[in-house]
């Protein structure tokens, strides 16, 4: 479970999260809107310490996030895996390089430099990306690929870091609908079947609303909605995007395309903020 105390982060005159408080239960996919600069990316980037704090606490399964120094910092930040917006791979390596440099932590510094993973490490590598459908192209230099083929591999990524808790900042953001829809099925296989927490920024309206349990909405950095995508009627979702919401909602026409798998979303704890 993570738990928000009056998180709240200020870039010297802009306060970009206001204390923020509430609760995270393990395994719920959470995705979080709201207009630009609501304050949506510093929020997630404070969970791994990327964005520090300048007030607040955060907890995990008890354990005081926001006092980690050093090492136990770096293990955090490990366990707490991050996809990007614009991926974050290495191009010119091959992929199966880029999915194994998600062991690194395990590693001391002169086999992370060498480049040396053990044998069970290439294997959980590639097991990583037949999950996500990219094991043929694991000896493939990864800048040959699509955009949504390297959105898969940053997940697999991610995967083998072992994480307790997946982040994802924008991961569709720069995809087109189909490669979008294979990028979040695989987020919410990946949060059905291992139980994995997974955070999520979205810009799209209705991808949160298909694919997210619980849905956060935030305006000038502070949480105006949480609850389950049915408890986010279009009249919430306008006072969260207010004069971007016609935006919000053009996009979310756009995207219909987007139809996650069978399972049934699991029934989140759920609360609307006024
Ligand atoms: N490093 C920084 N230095 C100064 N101000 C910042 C910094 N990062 C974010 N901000 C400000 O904090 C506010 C929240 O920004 P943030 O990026 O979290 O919003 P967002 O909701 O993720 O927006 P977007 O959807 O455009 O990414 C904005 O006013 C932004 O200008």
């Amino acid at each position: 479970m993570l738990e928000f105390k009056g998180l709240t982060k200020q870039f010297n005159s802009t306060i970009a999260v206001k204390p923020a408080t509430f609760t995270i239960p393990d395994g719920q996919m959470v995705g979080i809107i709201g207009r630009s600069g609501a304050g949506k990316s510093t929020l997630l980037r404070m969970i791994n310490r990327l964005n520090e704090p300048s007030g607040g606490q955060m907890l995990f399964q008890g354990r005081d996030i926001t006092a980690l120094k050093g090492r136990a910092l770096r293990e955090w930040r490990n366990e707490c895996a991050m996809v990007f917006q614009q991926f974050n791979l290495v191009g010119r390596l091959n992929v199966l390089t880029n999915v194994m440099s998600g062991r690194l932590f395990h590693h001391d510094f002169a086999s992370s430099m060498l480049g040396i993973f053990t044998a069970r490490e290439r294997a959980f590598a590639i097991r990583a990306l037949d999950r996500l459908g990219m094991a043929h192209v694991a000896l493939q230099q990864t800048d040959t690929l699509s955009g949504g083929q390297m959105q898969r591999v940053a997940i697999a990524r991610a995967l083998v870091q072992e994480p307790r808790v997946m982040l994802a900042d924008e991961p569709i953001a720069s995809l087109d609908p189909l490669n979008a829809k294979v990028v979040m099925d695989a987020l919410r296989a990946i949060n059905r079947q291992d139980g994995l927490t997974v955070i999520c920024n979205l810009h799209t309206l209705d991808t949160a609303r298909q694919y997210c349990d619980r849905i956060i909405g935030m305006q000038d950095g502070v949480i105006v909605f949480d609850g389950t995508p049915t408890e986010l009627t279009d009249r919430a979702a306008r006072e969260i995007y207010g004069a971007e919401a016609e935006e919000a909602f053009s996009e979310a026409m756009t995207s219909t395309a987007l139809r996650p798998g069978a399972s049934a979303p699991a029934q989140p704890e759920a609360r609307v903020v006024n």
